[in-house]
């Protein structure tokens, strides 16, 4: 017996194909002002070093408690690649199977009844049975996860470089905070932004030919992680990007794109104290000396978390910036901005972001609540069975 629900939803044929359609939306979005005269290369080992478990290390006391997983078995990365959700349901005997939820434009109610009619549903049949089931395929590292839950309390997670901040729609509190196990699952499964680490992490690197034979000797795949980090409850409004060449900051963005009308006040304040952080904590220890850090600020504005490091790259988004203003004007400024949303910009920016992956309001409530699932699927079956005899009827 089947121990697991399926949510399967298709978007756009694959999930490989969402993602590809997200990144490109997502960096062209980010780099609006790509000209070809403003060169940003970043290497495989530039990668590598902002995975979390490289530079967790050097910063410990700087960072929120976390935990760092791995390696992740395989079934765990084919799990979080393939189409639909499979989630454990070990508290229940029933099995619950949805399928057929689209998020297609074109495709409404009336298609699951076209497409159950058709011979789809052998083939999704056969596809349902390889399906990775946590509870069938990794016992062992689900239990792990589950450990990990009750040691931390709830969490929220990343890859090595990505959390699923694309996919908070799926959980009833609409953010990355996991509870339990499920929720783990939903989150990541739900992400473009986790499907890019897990296939996309080296696109667009160059690098010296000793550097790329040497990564070429190691692996073209990188060795991926789970982190599970203690959730806490951060004030957006505090978070900020810095970018840093050469060891020197060019320039500081505010992280979350609202207007916050106390922050001008404390802006040379956050400066001194970034300057110093970056100068003394994170320069003298981090292998390179580009690269961009992500900093929370909380009250009473005597410390300094990070959050982060990303790649001096422009996959990395330059919010407020354009990379091509950070890099042509990094050269003779002696000063730098922090630069904080204008009040005139209140609400523009908000709503659009991850606006790409909304999805249909019963894929939503039935991710919310086991019994709209249990409801979904009635419904399917329902469809089926009516399907089935108007078939019948035709004969
Ligand atoms: N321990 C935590 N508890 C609660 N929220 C957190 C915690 N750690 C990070 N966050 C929130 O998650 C957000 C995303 O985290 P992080 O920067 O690691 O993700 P990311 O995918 O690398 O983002 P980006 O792609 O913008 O670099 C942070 O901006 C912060 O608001």
């Amino acid at each position: 017996m089947c121990k697991s629900c399926v949510l399967n939803f298709h978007y756009h044929n694959s999930k490989y194909q969402k993602t590809q359609n997200n990144i490109e939306s997502k960096s062209k979005m980010a780099s609006q002002d790509y000209t070809p005269l403003t060169n940003i290369s970043v290497t495989k080992s530039q990668i590598s070093n902002c995975s979390f478990s490289k530079w967790y290390p050097l910063f410990k006391s700087h960072i929120p408690k976390a935990m760092i997983i791995k390696p992740l078995p395989n079934e765990f990365i084919q799990y979080l690649e393939q189409d639909g959700i499979i989630l454990p349901n070990e508290d229940s005997s029933t099995s619950f199977y949805t399928q057929g939820i689209t998020n297609d434009d074109e495709n409404e109610y009336s298609d699951w009844e076209e497409q159950a009619a058709n011979d789809e549903s052998s083939s999704e049949q056969e596809q349902e049975n390889e399906r990775v089931d946590p509870l069938v395929h990794f016992p062992e590292f689900h239990n792990k996860l589950k450990s990990a839950i009750d040691e931390l309390g709830s969490v929220t997670p990343k890859l090595n470089w990505s959390a699923p901040r694309d996919a908070t729609w799926i959980l009833p509190n609409n953010t990355m905070k996991c509870n339990e196990v499920n929720e783990l699952y939903l989150l990541l499964n739900a992400s473009n932004y986790i499907m890019h680490d897990l296939q996309n992490a080296f696109d667009e690197c160059t690098g010296k030919e000793e550097e790329e034979e040497e990564e070429r000797r190691k692996s073209n795949t990188p060795e991926f992680e789970l982190i599970l980090r203690k959730w806490f409850d951060i004030n957006p409004a505090l978070e900020f990007r810095v970018f840093v060449q050469n060891g020197k900051i060019i320039g500081i963005s505010q992280r979350d794109l609202n207007y916050y009308d106390y922050l001008d006040a404390l802006s040379d304040q956050f400066k001194d104290m970034l300057d110093g952080f970056v100068k003394d904590v994170i320069v003298p220890k981090f292998p390179d000396k580009d690269f961009v850090v992500d900093v929370y600020i909380p009250r009473p504005f005597n410390k300094i978390f990070l959050i982060d490091i990303n790649p001096f790259a422009r996959k990395t988004d330059p919010l407020l910036f354009s990379w091509n203003e950070l890099i042509e004007s990094s050269g003779d400024k002696k000063d730098y901005e922090l630069r904080l949303v204008k009040e005139n910009n209140v609400g523009r920016f908000v709503s659009k972001e991850h606006s790409e992956n909304q999805v249909p309001k019963d894929l939503i409530d039935a991710a919310l609540d086991p019994q709209a699932i249990k409801e979904l699927t009635e419904k399917w079956k329902e469809l089926l069975s009516r399907q089935e005899k108007d078939e019948e009827n035709k004969l």
